[in-house]
């Protein structure tokens, strides 16, 4: 890829530039620079490069004890210096993303209140909600803004309702792996309130202490910043991250056709997980449509993968959208959902899956009539069993060997986070089937140790963070109107096609983290593509230059020269 180092005309000086993490280069400064912004006597004598001052960062990283300590140090680094930041964790990126993304930053977020030193982005409180707009533009004035992340952290990161949180980790992850230039990132918190009692019993709780906000208010206090962003950023992404999960689907159905909107635990999960099956089933040598797939926890994520999945069946395979329904057996926390649950134990996007109840005369069920996975899988003897139920070991010994004696290579993706949460360690599910399952984890794992001598295998991390942050470039790259289910199968498509297990059937489902701005780029590169396909893209160029521009607008960490000039930046 080219580069071009360009020439920033700023009008701040002193300690002004120097505690601005956006243009801060802390030692980096060269002499001539110091002397141009009145830094001399405000840095010691001797300058140092990137490279140098990213040693001497990592020495300190690794100085601090454990992942939590680790965290709070890189977050103080953003605070501080962004080119340092990114380009530290850049250099260290399987290392290091754990650290600043799931598993760890859950925890992060779970002691917010207790570890906060300083806020970042942009805190929209339901009380304050007639100066909102006050308050946003305040924040983004003469700013150009291209993405913005958005939580209400109801569903935080598979730890639940933390009261705020998660924007500010997800966009980072935009800039680490998409290449998005984080000055144009706004990540929003809407804080309305928070259900989860210890927070409120908490005197340190930063957030508003206040039950949620829900119904009618809740919907006119969301509608009125989604507005807003269409009113003062209009071409600019709106991504949904960690909204409970009847919130998560109503925003995403009430702006998919008229903004581009996209919810990352729907979609993006939905695009990931598409793309380890799309792989798998070229080792098992069979197509998505062969596949009899059990979903275990009907959540953002659970109903995002199926429609997904059951969206791709029927694209690529020519199923009907009926046909392809029924290759679906869906579970939440009434068991196997079907017809004769009372209807309000079936959220409205799981109606597509609903099996019959007649089909399930004769299988065990409970007093209260549920089924439940361990007689599900006995009776589907599915190919594929996918758990996003945070649910920690619901894929117990005998579901994983039932499933084996149905499946010669079971398909088993357990994707809660963070770690501890997982349905299955994939070192058991690798043992339990004798090292054929093929596997994915949501988080992080160790390669698994297969029988024979093998090569250990290497759990894919099937992560929506391997996908999101191109689909999100792609699509503000050519300031698409909207982010469509076509565009989002083709950067799922084009994931699987870089997949490792493509070559060597014995290799992961998907790439490696090491190789995530590679892949996520590829991914911008065919979602913009798709995007003019469907005549929706927005700019003066064509799609044959998509390429050529996606790698002219990345963002990278790398300082660039900077001019004195009382009329430039000044933020
Ligand atoms: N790997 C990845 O990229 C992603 C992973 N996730 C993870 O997936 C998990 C779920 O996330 P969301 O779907 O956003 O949450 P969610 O709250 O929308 O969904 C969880 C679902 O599991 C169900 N559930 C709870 N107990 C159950 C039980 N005993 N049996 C069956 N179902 C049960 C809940 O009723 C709920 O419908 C979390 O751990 C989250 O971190 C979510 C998004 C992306
Ligand atoms: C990865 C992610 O989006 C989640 O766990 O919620
Ligand atoms: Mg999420």
């Amino acid at each position: 890829m080219t580069s071009t180092r360009r020439t920033h005309r700023l009008a701040l000086r002193g300690n002004e530039l120097l505690h601005n993490p956006r243009w801060n280069k802390g030692t980096a400064f060269t002499i001539e620079e110091r002397k141009e912004f009145g830094l001399r006597g405000r840095l010691p004598s001797r300058a140092n490069t990137l490279d140098e001052q990213c040693g001497r960062a990592y020495a300190q990283f690794q100085s601090r004890g454990d992942a939590i300590h680790k965290n709070t140090f890189l977050h103080s680094l953003k605070e501080q210096n962004w080119v340092l930041y990114y380009g530290l964790i850049a250099r260290n990126l399987k290392e290091m993303t754990p650290i600043i993304y799931t598993p760890t930053q859950g925890d992060a977020i779970a002691q917010y209140s207790h570890l906060f030193r300083r806020s970042e982005g942009l805190f929209l409180h339901f009380p304050d909600k007639d100066k909102m707009e006050e308050d946003y533009l305040e924040q983004t004035k003469g700013r150009t803004i291209d993405l913005v992340v958005v939580t209400d952290s109801e569903a935080i990161l598979g730890i639940g309702d933390q009261g705020v949180g998660i924007s500010t980790a997800k966009s980072a992850i935009y800039t680490l792996l998409g290449g998005v230039n984080p000055s144009n990132t706004l990540a929003v918190v809407l804080d309305v309130g928070t259900d989860n009692q210890d927070l409120l019993n908490d005197k340190l709780y930063v957030g508003w202490p206040h039950k949620r906000v829900r119904g009618k208010e809740y919907d006119e206090f969301v509608d009125k910043f989604v507005q807003l962003v269409r009113k003062h950023h209009p071409h600019c992404l709106l991504h949904f991250e960690d909204f409970g999960v009847s919130n998560a689907q109503a925003l995403l159905e009430r702006y998919n056709d008229t903004h581009a909107v996209f919810n990352d635990d729907i979609q993006g999960t939905g695009a990931v997980t598409l793309a380890a099956l799309m792989t798998a089933v070229g080792v098992t040598k069979s197509t998505l449509a062969d596949q009899r797939i059990v979903v275990y926890g009907a959540g953002s994520a659970g109903l995002g993968i199926t429609r997904q999945i059951r969206d791709a069946m029927v694209q690529a395979d020519g199923l009907s959208v009926e046909e392809a329904n029924k290759r679906f057996y869906l579970l939440d926390r009434f068991g196997l959902i079907k017809s004769s649950l009372p209807s309000d134990q079936i959220r409205p996007a799981a109606h597509d899956f609903v099996r019959p109840a007649e089909e399930w005369d004769g299988v065990p069920q409970n007093n209260k009539g549920e089924t439940g996975l361990l007689d599900v899988v006995k009776t589907v003897r599915p190919t594929v069993l996918i758990g996003c139920s945070t649910q920690a070991g619901a894929f117990t010994k005998d579901v994983i060997t039932t499933m084996k004696e149905g499946a010669e290579r079971p398909i088993i993706f357990s994707l809660s986070n963070p770690s501890r949460l997982v349905e299955v360690d994939p070192k058991d599910a690798n043992d339990w089937t004798g090292g054929m399952a093929l596997l994915a984890t949501g988080s992080p794992f160790p390669p698994a140790k297969m029988p024979n001598g093998k090569k250990d295998y290497i759990i894919a991390e099937c992560n929506n963070a391997l996908i999101y942050p191109g689909l999100g470039y792609g699509a503000l790259l050519c300031k698409s109107r909207r982010m469509t289910d076509k565009m989002i199968i083709a950067g799922a498509q084009r994931l699987a096609s870089l997949a490792p297990a493509l070559k060597d059937p014995d290799d992961a489902l998907l790439p490696d983290f090491d190789v995530a701005p590679h892949v996520n780029f590829e991914i911008a590169v065919a979602v913009a593509e798709q995007a003019f396909d469907e005549g929706i893209a927005d700019v003066s160029w064509g799609k044959e230059e998509t390429r050529k521009k996606a790698e002219e607008g990345l963002w990278r960490p790398v300082y660039e020269e900077y001019k004195f000039d009382k009329d430039g930046v000044d933020w």
